[in-house]
């Protein structure tokens, strides 16, 4: 049985993909796995027993990912799961930004209305407060081009957004992904000097807390609006707060709540809403469940933030999963240690990840106790990390 332990709400249609007669689901203390959306984990020691780790979303900030990776845990996230929330969520303020929708219909139900007026007249008369502006023929600029940026910039740009993207690091996907109207500038400047609206999407790391500050928000124009659905910390809010109030910046728009940035007429405050739809958190859960599985059934690692991607198609009785320094030698010290034990294997593949290598191995081998026995001795390598066996849940036994 393998156990599970969730934090937050994770979406029904994820959880169910684990099978009521191999998995059991927050029953223990010591699990196999955690599979969780914003919990910090950042002060929490992991169990010996944790292998991996499923973030049920796209930012792992809220993982100490390299504490994990030392201490053999694999870490997985959900590429692109909830990338449509965020950029309906991006779209939507965009057009809030332009029309004062919400003003509007603020006013009209807070209208002290006598019995008998003629509210639409009355209405009709006020309206001109709440003219507005039209997208068309703005700028946007997209900083990251990633799952959420790509489709950011596609969509405004349909809109008749004129649109510039800045990302140096640009995976090729995704480069294909985006359309050639988008103008792609290299520095970052450029773009923040001629857009009237600036929306990051970049992953929170040392390299980009902070990245959008003092000096960046002096290159923005005085009326542009600046978007933060990515993370709080990327975004200076003291340099946004005083561009503000000395009328240097238009206003500010942030999915992520910071008692400092409440109550301003020029900020809006979301609760980190970007991924909270029905269909985001359903994708991000089952994609999530999809990961933690296939890992702990197969070994085999799809998405993770921390470890190479490995698989191997899996034909043989036993299968053993090791996490490895990558160091030279490795993989024939593992092999040695097979062989010695008079177990023949069947099939092989490594990868290394900077520090790190994984290795999956098919023995040839029906008898388990053999097979202890070699988890037991590989234990005891050096810079072996972590050493998994795991039995083909098919008929070997009977077939062999
Ligand atoms: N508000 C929400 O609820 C919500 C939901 C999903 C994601 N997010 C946040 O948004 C981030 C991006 O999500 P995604 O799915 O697009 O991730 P992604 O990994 O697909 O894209 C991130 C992009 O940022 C680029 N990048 C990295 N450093 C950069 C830099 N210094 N300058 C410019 N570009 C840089 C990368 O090359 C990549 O293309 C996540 O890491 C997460 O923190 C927030
Ligand atoms: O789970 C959520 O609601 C937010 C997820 C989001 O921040 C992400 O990084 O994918």
């Amino acid at each position: 049985m393998y156990q599970i332990n969730t934090f937050n709400a994770i979406a029904q249609e994820g959880m169910e993909r684990f099978e009521d007669d191999k998995y059991a689901i927050n029953d223990t203390d010591d699990p196999d796995a955690v599979i969780l959306r914003s919990k910090n984990l950042h002060e929490m020691p992991f169990p010996a027993s944790l292998k991996a780790i499923a973030r049920a979303g796209a930012g792992t900030n809220n993982i100490p990912v390299e504490r994990a990776t030392q201490e053999g845990v694999v870490v997985f996230n959900t590429p692109g799961a909830n990338a449509n929330a965020v950029k309906e969520l991006v779209l939507a303020n965009l057009f809030l930004s332009v029309r004062p929708i919400l003003e509007g219909n603020e006013w009209v139900q807070n209208f002290p209305f006598n019995p008998g007026d003629d509210v639409e007249a009355i209405a009709e008369d006020h309206k001109k407060q709440f003219a507005g502006n039209e997208l068309v023929g703005k700028k946007l600029g997209v900083v990251g081009l990633g799952a959420i940026g790509a489709l950011i910039a596609n969509d405004a740009e349909r809109l008749g957004i004129e649109v510039y993207g800045y990302d140096p690091y640009v995976s090729v996907d995704t480069a294909w992904s985006i359309s050639r109207r988008v103008h792609r500038v290299l520095e970052l400047d450029e773009l923040l000097k001629i857009c009237d609206f600036v929306t990051v999407h970049v992953p929170l790391m040392d390299s980009t807390r902070g990245m959008i500050g003092e000096h960046e928000i002096a290159q923005m124009k005085a009326t542009a609006h600046l978007y933060n659905f990515a993370r709080g910390p990327i975004v200076d809010k003291d340099a946004v707060l005083k561009a503000i109030n000395d009328n240097r910046l238009g206003g500010y728009i942030t999915d992520f709540a910071d008692a400092d940035l409440l109550h301003h007429p020029k900020i809006r405050v979301l609760p980190h809403l970007g991924a909270s739809t029905e269909e985001a958190e359903i994708n991000c859960a089952k994609m999530a469940a999809a990961n933690l599985k296939r890992f702990l059934e197969t070994g085999d690692i799809v998405n993770s933030v921390n470890f190479p991607s490995v698989q191997m198609s899996f034909n043989s009785p036993w299968r053993i999963t090791l996490i490895n320094k990558n160091i030279p030698n490795m993989i024939s010290t593992i092999s040695t240690f097979i062989a010695n034990l008079d177990i023949n294997i069947s099939n092989m593949v490594n990868r290394g990840r900077g520090d790190y290598a994984y290795t999956l191995v098919d023995l040839d081998e029906l008898d388990r106790s053999k097979v202890e026995n070699l988890i037991d001795e590989l234990n005891k390598v050096d810079n072996v990390i972590r050493v998994r066996a795991i039995e083909h849940p098919g008929a070997f036994y009977e077939e062999y």
